[in-house]
């Protein structure tokens, strides 16, 4: 079906439904057939594959994944779209479709309780854009027993996770996120492929979840304090940043030395250094303060 054909068929379907979209939950649904064709090429699913897919709205990823995918379990929060999804895929029993809101349900127990015999389990999904980083964290943060990530999210938030240091996109997120995944564009969407148009364009990315941290770190919740700390206050010398109490209370003295001791010129910003620097950072400040 080509787009005009799938918008209007998703137009149609809202309107015998009586369904009004509603912003609020970023209700964009997707049109484009060759996009799906891209997510499909970079999840890379099969028979053994089981899917999460976050926020199905009418199915038109889910339609694909069912396909692609042995297993799917699709979390929707919209109540009013469970009855239109459950008639979708009523004569197929490898998707199950889950009422709720993907921040609060228990994802450990849900991939065990849906996809516990797949060989491997991806999240493959059209993100909604409000609520797109915490649920990005939460799905890395948690070591879920994920194996990839494709999402579409907004294009500003794609060049932010793909950036290299340095650049203008390269922030905290960043780099909290190349701990966790090698991070990979896959394509720009435009906003006219939706319905209704956001107003902004998506992109897509892959996240191949790594097996262990590219990094040794000797205590992440530091890692990620000292990464905070540093983007916090961009315009300031990763001396004056990491100076100001952010990092456990800790004075220019001790950061001074731990900055000289790595070799790290305290006169850089935070948005220039590499992950590999940062673990430098927080190791040697780890050592320090512990003595
Ligand atoms: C951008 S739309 C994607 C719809 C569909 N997958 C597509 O590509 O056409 C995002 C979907 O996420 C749902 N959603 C929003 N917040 C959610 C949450 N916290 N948990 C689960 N689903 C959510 C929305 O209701 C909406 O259906």
């Amino acid at each position: 079906m080509d787009e005009v054909r799938i918008a209007e068929r998703t137009r149609q379907l809202l309107a015998e439904r009586g369904l009004r979209l509603k912003k609020s939950l970023g209700q964009h649904f997707l049109t484009d057939r060759r996009i799906l064709d891209k997510m499909m090429e970079a999840a890379g699913l099969g028979p053994e594959a089981g899917v999460l897919e976050i926020g199905p709205g009418i199915g038109a990823l889910t339609e694909r994944l069912a396909v692609e995918a042995g297993q799917v379990v699709a979390v929707e929060l919209d109540e009013r779209l469970i009855p239109v999804l459950s008639s979708l895929f009523s004569d197929q029993p490898h998707v199950r479709i889950v009422q709720g809101d993907v921040m609060s349900l228990d994802l450990s127990r849900l991939l065990q309780d849906h996809l516990g015999d797949c060989s491997r389990i991806s999240v493959v999904a059209n993100l909604p854009y409000y609520v797109t980083t915490p649920i990005l964290m939460r799905l890395l943060e948690e070591k879920l027993p994920l194996d990839r990530i494709v999402i579409m999210i907004q294009k500003e938030v794609a060049e932010r996770l793909t950036a290299s240091p340095g650049s203008k996109a390269y922030g905290s997120i960043t780099v909290a996120t190349r701990y966790y995944a090698e991070t990979e564009w896959v394509t720009k969407v435009p906003a006219h492929v939706f319905v209704p148009r956001p107003q902004v364009d998506s992109a897509v990315i892959r996240l191949k979840i790594r097996q262990r941290p590219p990094v040794e770190v000797r205590d992440e919740a530091l890692l990620f304090r000292v990464i905070r700390a540093a983007f916090g206050q961009r315009r300031k010398t990763l001396l004056n940043a990491l100076s100001t109490g952010a990092v456990d209370g800790e004075g220019k003295e001790t950061i001074s030395r731990v900055l000289s001791e790595t070799g790290i010129d305290p006169k850089r910003r935070g948005e220039t250094l590499s992950l590999e620097e940062f673990a430098l950072l927080s190791n040697r400040l780890h050592e320090v303060t512990r003595n």
